[in-house]
Protein backbone atom coordinates (compact mmCIF):
# COMPACT_ATOMS: atom_id res chain seq x y z
CA UNK A 1 0.00 0.00 0.00
CA UNK A 2 1.20 3.68 -0.65
CA UNK A 3 2.45 5.72 2.36
CA UNK A 4 2.03 8.93 2.39
CA UNK A 5 4.81 11.58 4.46
CA UNK A 6 3.45 15.22 5.22
CA UNK A 7 6.20 17.48 6.30
CA UNK A 8 4.46 20.60 7.85
CA UNK A 9 1.10 19.85 9.48
CA UNK A 10 -0.14 23.53 8.81
CA UNK A 11 -3.19 24.65 6.70
CA UNK A 12 -3.13 23.18 3.71
CA UNK A 13 -1.45 19.90 4.45
CA UNK A 14 -3.68 19.58 7.02
CA UNK A 15 -6.26 20.10 4.61
CA UNK A 16 -5.32 17.58 1.60
CA UNK A 17 -4.68 14.93 4.43
CA UNK A 18 -7.65 15.11 6.18
CA UNK A 19 -9.81 15.28 2.90
CA UNK A 20 -8.15 12.53 1.73
CA UNK A 21 -8.43 10.61 4.94
CA UNK A 22 -12.41 11.64 4.61
CA UNK A 23 -12.42 9.93 1.51
CA UNK A 24 -11.14 6.64 2.57
CA UNK A 25 -7.16 6.84 2.70
CA UNK A 26 -6.20 4.70 5.40
CA UNK A 27 -4.76 7.06 8.11
CA UNK A 28 -2.30 4.16 9.33
CA UNK A 29 -0.38 4.84 6.08
CA UNK A 30 -0.05 8.35 6.73
CA UNK A 31 2.76 10.30 8.75
CA UNK A 32 2.39 13.98 9.69
CA UNK A 33 5.75 15.55 10.35
CA UNK A 34 5.79 19.13 12.30
CA UNK A 35 8.09 20.11 14.83
CA UNK A 36 6.17 21.53 17.46
CA UNK A 37 2.89 19.21 18.87
CA UNK A 38 -0.50 20.69 19.11
CA UNK A 39 -0.55 20.63 15.25
CA UNK A 40 0.59 17.28 14.17
CA UNK A 41 -1.24 15.92 17.21
CA UNK A 42 -4.41 17.29 16.40
CA UNK A 43 -4.45 16.21 13.27
CA UNK A 44 -3.37 12.60 14.67
CA UNK A 45 -6.28 12.59 17.30
CA UNK A 46 -8.72 13.89 14.75
CA UNK A 47 -7.62 11.29 11.69
CA UNK A 48 -5.90 8.68 13.23
CA UNK A 49 -2.78 9.54 11.37
CA UNK A 50 0.67 8.83 12.92
CA UNK A 51 2.96 11.42 13.79
CA UNK A 52 6.42 12.60 14.27
CA UNK A 53 8.57 15.89 15.43
CA UNK A 54 11.41 14.29 12.82
CA UNK A 55 11.12 15.11 9.12
CA UNK A 56 13.53 12.19 8.71
CA UNK A 57 11.66 9.63 10.54
CA UNK A 58 8.62 10.46 8.40
CA UNK A 59 10.44 10.20 4.90
CA UNK A 60 11.90 7.06 6.01
CA UNK A 61 7.86 5.63 6.64
CA UNK A 62 6.87 7.04 3.04
CA UNK A 63 6.68 6.43 -1.07
CA UNK A 64 5.38 9.87 -1.31
CA UNK A 65 6.46 13.17 0.66
CA UNK A 66 4.13 16.17 0.73
CA UNK A 67 6.37 19.25 1.25
CA UNK A 68 3.80 21.60 3.14
CA UNK A 69 6.27 23.94 4.74
CA UNK A 70 6.12 27.83 3.87
CA UNK A 71 8.02 28.41 0.69
CA UNK A 72 11.27 30.02 2.39
CA UNK A 73 11.29 26.79 4.68
CA UNK A 74 11.39 24.26 1.58
CA UNK A 75 15.00 24.52 0.66
CA UNK A 76 15.87 24.05 4.31
CA UNK A 77 13.89 21.09 4.74
CA UNK A 78 15.07 19.39 1.99
CA UNK A 79 18.76 19.75 2.54
CA UNK A 80 17.80 18.14 5.70
CA UNK A 81 16.37 15.39 4.22
CA UNK A 82 18.71 14.55 1.62
CA UNK A 83 21.58 14.55 3.39
CA UNK A 84 19.97 12.52 6.32
CA UNK A 85 18.29 9.94 4.93
CA UNK A 86 17.90 7.87 1.85
CA UNK A 87 15.80 9.52 -0.58
CA UNK A 88 16.06 6.91 -3.67
CA UNK A 89 12.53 5.87 -4.88
CA UNK A 90 10.82 8.39 -3.44
CA UNK A 91 8.61 11.02 -5.00
CA UNK A 92 8.53 14.08 -3.98
CA UNK A 93 4.91 16.56 -4.11
CA UNK A 94 4.99 20.33 -2.88
CA UNK A 95 2.30 22.33 -2.88
CA UNK A 96 4.76 25.63 -1.83
CA UNK A 97 3.90 28.77 -3.98
CA UNK A 98 6.97 30.39 -5.57
CA UNK A 99 9.31 27.38 -5.46
CA UNK A 100 10.60 25.73 -8.47
CA UNK A 101 11.41 22.22 -9.33
CA UNK A 102 14.32 23.01 -10.46
CA UNK A 103 15.21 25.02 -6.82
CA UNK A 104 13.65 21.43 -4.96
CA UNK A 105 15.68 19.41 -7.06
CA UNK A 106 18.90 21.48 -6.40
CA UNK A 107 18.68 21.30 -2.74
CA UNK A 108 17.56 17.66 -2.97
CA UNK A 109 21.24 17.51 -4.24
CA UNK A 110 19.74 15.37 -7.41
CA UNK A 111 17.10 14.93 -10.41
CA UNK A 112 14.84 13.02 -7.97
CA UNK A 113 11.19 13.39 -9.07
CA UNK A 114 9.48 16.59 -8.05
CA UNK A 115 5.85 16.96 -8.66
CA UNK A 116 4.31 20.33 -7.94
CA UNK A 117 0.86 20.29 -7.07
CA UNK A 118 -1.15 23.91 -6.32
CA UNK A 119 -4.18 22.93 -4.34
CA UNK A 120 -6.60 25.33 -2.20
CA UNK A 121 -7.84 24.84 1.21
CA UNK A 122 -11.46 23.51 -0.05
CA UNK A 123 -9.70 20.10 -0.61
CA UNK A 124 -10.43 19.42 3.39
CA UNK A 125 -14.28 19.17 2.40
CA UNK A 126 -13.46 17.54 -1.02
CA UNK A 127 -14.34 20.71 -2.68
CA UNK A 128 -10.66 21.31 -3.70
CA UNK A 129 -9.02 22.76 -6.79
CA UNK A 130 -5.40 21.67 -7.98
CA UNK A 131 -3.20 22.56 -10.70
CA UNK A 132 -0.15 19.79 -11.46
CA UNK A 133 2.96 20.03 -13.26
CA UNK A 134 5.60 16.97 -13.06
CA UNK A 135 9.28 16.97 -13.56
CA UNK A 136 10.47 14.86 -16.62
CA UNK A 137 12.06 12.68 -14.13
CA UNK A 138 8.57 11.55 -12.62
CA UNK A 139 7.35 7.88 -13.85
CA UNK A 140 3.77 7.55 -15.44
CA UNK A 141 2.56 5.62 -12.43
CA UNK A 142 3.92 8.42 -9.76
CA UNK A 143 2.29 10.98 -11.75
CA UNK A 144 -1.21 8.73 -12.04
CA UNK A 145 -0.99 8.34 -7.90
CA UNK A 146 -0.53 11.63 -7.18
CA UNK A 147 -3.58 12.06 -9.34
CA UNK A 148 -5.60 10.12 -7.86
CA UNK A 149 -4.53 11.75 -4.15
CA UNK A 150 -5.47 14.52 -5.43
CA UNK A 151 -8.71 13.41 -7.51
CA UNK A 152 -9.87 11.86 -3.97
CA UNK A 153 -9.97 15.78 -2.46
CA UNK A 154 -11.34 17.60 -5.37
CA UNK A 155 -10.49 18.14 -9.26
CA UNK A 156 -7.65 18.23 -10.90
CA UNK A 157 -5.73 19.86 -14.03
CA UNK A 158 -2.23 18.50 -15.14
CA UNK A 159 -0.55 21.53 -16.46
CA UNK A 160 1.62 22.28 -19.53
CA UNK A 161 4.02 24.08 -18.66
CA UNK A 162 5.60 25.07 -14.41
CA UNK A 163 4.71 29.00 -15.13
CA UNK A 164 1.29 27.89 -15.33
CA UNK A 165 1.20 26.87 -11.53
CA UNK A 166 1.67 30.93 -10.94
CA UNK A 167 -1.45 31.10 -12.88
CA UNK A 168 -3.37 28.72 -10.95
CA UNK A 169 -2.23 30.40 -7.79
CA UNK A 170 -4.37 33.46 -9.06
CA UNK A 171 -7.34 31.82 -10.09
CA UNK A 172 -7.81 29.23 -7.75
CA UNK A 173 -4.78 28.83 -4.93
CA UNK A 174 -5.12 31.94 -3.49
CA UNK A 175 -9.27 32.62 -4.52
CA UNK A 176 -10.46 31.02 -1.49
CA UNK A 177 -9.61 34.34 0.21
CA UNK A 178 -11.42 36.66 -2.14
CA UNK A 179 -14.36 35.29 -1.87
CA UNK A 180 -13.80 35.07 2.10
CA UNK A 181 -13.04 38.75 1.73
CA UNK A 182 -16.48 39.42 -0.08
CA UNK A 183 -18.18 37.77 2.53
CA UNK A 184 -16.54 39.11 5.09
CA UNK A 185 -17.65 42.89 4.24
CA UNK A 186 -21.25 41.37 3.20
CA UNK A 187 -21.15 39.82 7.11
CA UNK A 188 -19.81 43.22 7.93
CA UNK A 189 -22.46 45.05 6.69
CA UNK A 190 -25.51 42.92 8.42
CA UNK A 191 -24.58 43.06 11.43
CA UNK A 192 -24.80 46.90 10.81
CA UNK A 193 -28.16 46.39 9.48
CA UNK A 194 -28.92 45.12 12.89
CA UNK A 195 -28.74 41.22 12.40
CA UNK A 196 -26.70 39.10 15.10
CA UNK A 197 -23.22 37.85 13.87
CA UNK A 198 -24.78 34.28 13.69
CA UNK A 199 -27.56 35.53 11.56
CA UNK A 200 -25.29 37.77 9.03
CA UNK A 201 -23.57 34.86 8.95
CA UNK A 202 -25.70 32.17 7.86
CA UNK A 203 -27.17 34.62 5.70
CA UNK A 204 -24.29 35.55 3.84
CA UNK A 205 -22.88 31.72 3.78
CA UNK A 206 -26.58 30.33 2.50
CA UNK A 207 -26.35 33.14 -0.21
CA UNK A 208 -22.87 32.38 -1.32
CA UNK A 209 -23.75 28.13 -1.38
CA UNK A 210 -26.50 29.41 -3.16
CA UNK A 211 -25.08 30.91 -5.69
CA UNK A 212 -22.12 28.70 -6.28
CA UNK A 213 -25.19 25.74 -6.86
CA UNK A 214 -26.48 28.10 -9.60
CA UNK A 215 -23.40 28.44 -11.08
CA UNK A 216 -22.77 24.36 -11.10
CA UNK A 217 -26.09 23.31 -11.54
CA UNK A 218 -26.76 25.88 -14.86
CA UNK A 219 -25.68 25.45 -18.23
CA UNK A 220 -26.33 29.75 -18.60
CA UNK A 221 -23.76 31.70 -18.54
CA UNK A 222 -22.63 33.45 -15.20
CA UNK A 223 -23.16 36.85 -16.67
CA UNK A 224 -27.34 35.35 -17.24
CA UNK A 225 -27.72 34.29 -13.66
CA UNK A 226 -26.36 37.83 -12.67
CA UNK A 227 -28.63 39.60 -15.41
CA UNK A 228 -31.59 37.00 -13.93
CA UNK A 229 -31.35 39.12 -10.41
CA UNK A 230 -30.97 42.34 -11.63
CA UNK A 231 -34.73 44.18 -12.69
CA UNK A 232 -34.19 47.23 -14.79
CA UNK A 233 -33.96 50.45 -12.21
CA UNK A 234 -34.28 47.99 -9.25
CA UNK A 235 -32.52 47.55 -6.10
CA UNK A 236 -29.98 44.86 -7.38
CA UNK A 237 -28.84 47.38 -10.68
CA UNK A 238 -28.26 49.91 -8.02
CA UNK A 239 -25.94 47.38 -5.88
CA UNK A 240 -24.13 46.72 -8.78
CA UNK A 241 -23.88 49.78 -10.36
CA UNK A 242 -21.91 50.71 -7.50
CA UNK A 243 -19.91 48.09 -7.29
CA UNK A 244 -18.83 48.79 -11.36
CA UNK A 245 -18.52 52.19 -11.05
CA UNK A 246 -16.12 51.32 -7.99
CA UNK A 247 -14.06 49.45 -10.33
CA UNK A 248 -14.69 45.72 -8.96
CA UNK A 249 -13.63 44.61 -11.98
CA UNK A 250 -10.51 45.70 -12.98
CA UNK A 251 -9.78 45.49 -8.98
CA UNK A 252 -10.03 41.59 -9.30
CA UNK A 253 -8.26 41.62 -12.30
CA UNK A 254 -5.78 43.56 -10.89
CA UNK A 255 -5.58 41.45 -7.75
CA UNK A 256 -4.96 38.16 -9.61
CA UNK A 257 -2.00 40.04 -11.22
CA UNK A 258 -0.58 40.73 -7.97
CA UNK A 259 -1.17 37.04 -6.85
CA UNK A 260 0.76 36.08 -10.12
CA UNK A 261 3.33 38.51 -9.84
CA UNK A 262 4.42 37.66 -6.27
CA UNK A 263 4.68 34.21 -7.06
CA UNK A 264 7.09 34.90 -9.87
CA UNK A 265 9.22 37.22 -7.37
CA UNK A 266 8.94 34.62 -4.14
CA UNK A 267 10.79 32.41 -7.17
CA UNK A 268 13.29 34.63 -8.58
CA UNK A 269 14.05 35.41 -4.97
CA UNK A 270 14.27 32.00 -3.77
CA UNK A 271 10.82 33.27 -1.37
N1 LIG B 1 -2.85 27.92 2.78
C1 LIG B 1 -3.20 27.82 1.50
O1 LIG B 1 -4.32 28.17 1.10
C2 LIG B 1 -2.23 27.27 0.48
C3 LIG B 1 -2.69 26.95 -0.81
C4 LIG B 1 -1.79 26.42 -1.74
C5 LIG B 1 -0.46 26.22 -1.37
N2 LIG B 1 -0.04 26.56 -0.13
C6 LIG B 1 1.35 26.32 0.23
O2 LIG B 1 1.38 25.44 1.32
C7 LIG B 1 2.55 25.66 2.11
C8 LIG B 1 2.16 25.76 3.58
O3 LIG B 1 1.27 26.84 3.75
P1 LIG B 1 0.23 26.84 4.95
O4 LIG B 1 -0.73 27.91 4.69
O5 LIG B 1 -0.27 25.45 5.19
O6 LIG B 1 1.24 27.26 6.15
P2 LIG B 1 1.16 26.89 7.69
O7 LIG B 1 2.01 27.86 8.40
O8 LIG B 1 -0.26 26.73 8.10
O9 LIG B 1 1.86 25.44 7.74
C9 LIG B 1 3.23 25.21 7.71
C10 LIG B 1 3.57 24.17 8.78
O10 LIG B 1 4.93 23.80 8.63
C11 LIG B 1 5.45 23.59 9.94
N3 LIG B 1 6.91 23.65 9.88
C12 LIG B 1 7.74 24.72 10.07
N4 LIG B 1 9.01 24.33 9.95
C13 LIG B 1 9.00 23.00 9.66
C14 LIG B 1 10.02 22.05 9.44
N5 LIG B 1 11.31 22.37 9.44
N6 LIG B 1 9.65 20.77 9.19
C15 LIG B 1 8.35 20.40 9.17
N7 LIG B 1 7.35 21.27 9.39
C16 LIG B 1 7.66 22.56 9.63
C17 LIG B 1 4.83 24.69 10.75
O11 LIG B 1 4.89 24.39 12.14
C18 LIG B 1 3.40 24.68 10.21
O12 LIG B 1 2.57 23.80 10.94
C19 LIG B 1 3.18 26.94 1.61
O13 LIG B 1 4.36 26.62 0.90
C20 LIG B 1 2.12 27.55 0.69
O14 LIG B 1 2.69 28.23 -0.39
C21 LIG B 1 -0.90 27.05 0.81
N1 LIG C 1 -1.83 30.52 -0.03
C1 LIG C 1 -0.42 30.63 -0.36
C2 LIG C 1 0.02 32.07 -0.29
O1 LIG C 1 -0.74 32.91 0.14
C3 LIG C 1 -0.28 30.06 -1.73
C4 LIG C 1 -1.64 30.07 -2.34
C5 LIG C 1 -2.61 30.25 -1.22
O2 LIG C 1 1.15 32.37 -0.68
Amino acid sequence: MTKLAFIGAGNMNGAILSGLVNKGFNPQNIIVANPSAPKREALSEQYGVLHTSSNIEAVAFADYVILGVKPHLIAQVCQEIATETAIENKCFVSVAAGCTIEQIQQALNGQYPVIRVMPNTPSQLGYGVSGLYASIDVSENQKQQTAEFMKSVGIIKWLNTEAEIDHIIAVSGSAPAYFFLFMEAMQNKAIALGFTEQESRELVQQTALGAAQMVINNDLPISQLRKNVTSKGGTTQAALTTLIDGGLEQLVTNAMDSALHRAKEMAENSN
